[in-house]
């Protein structure tokens, strides 16, 4: 799959709440109310990463979610990273 230009990256970063462009992966930091609540938010992600084969880097610590997106097969970012993270940002505004 074809990786993204940079412009169309902050492009499509603009239309989003959560999302910066570090470092060549698409961030989020995200705090819950507690450990439950973030586990539980993970448990959805973790579905819809399965539905889409296409999988975060991710680590959480107690309420904190912190998960960066990539697509390894094509060295870069792709449209794949972007239908997760609008996902992922759809899942969290409920
Ligand atoms: C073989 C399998 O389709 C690939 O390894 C997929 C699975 N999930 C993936 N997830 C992510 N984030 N990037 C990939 O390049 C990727 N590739």
């Amino acid at each position: 799959m074809k990786t993204l230009s940079e412009k169309d990256i902050q492009e499509r970063i603009a239309k989003l709440d959560y999302w910066d462009y570090e470092e060549g992966y698409l961030v989020t930091s995200l705090d819950f109310k507690d450990f439950a609540d973030a586990f539980a938010m993970m448990t959805r992600i973790a579905f819809e990463a399965q539905a889409q084969n296409h999988h975060p880097e991710w680590s959480n610590v107690y309420n904190n979610l912190t998960i960066r997106l990539n697509t390894h097969d094509a060295d870069g970012i792709t449209e794949k990273d972007f239908a997760l993270a609008n996902k992922i940002e759809e899942i969290i505004k409920g």
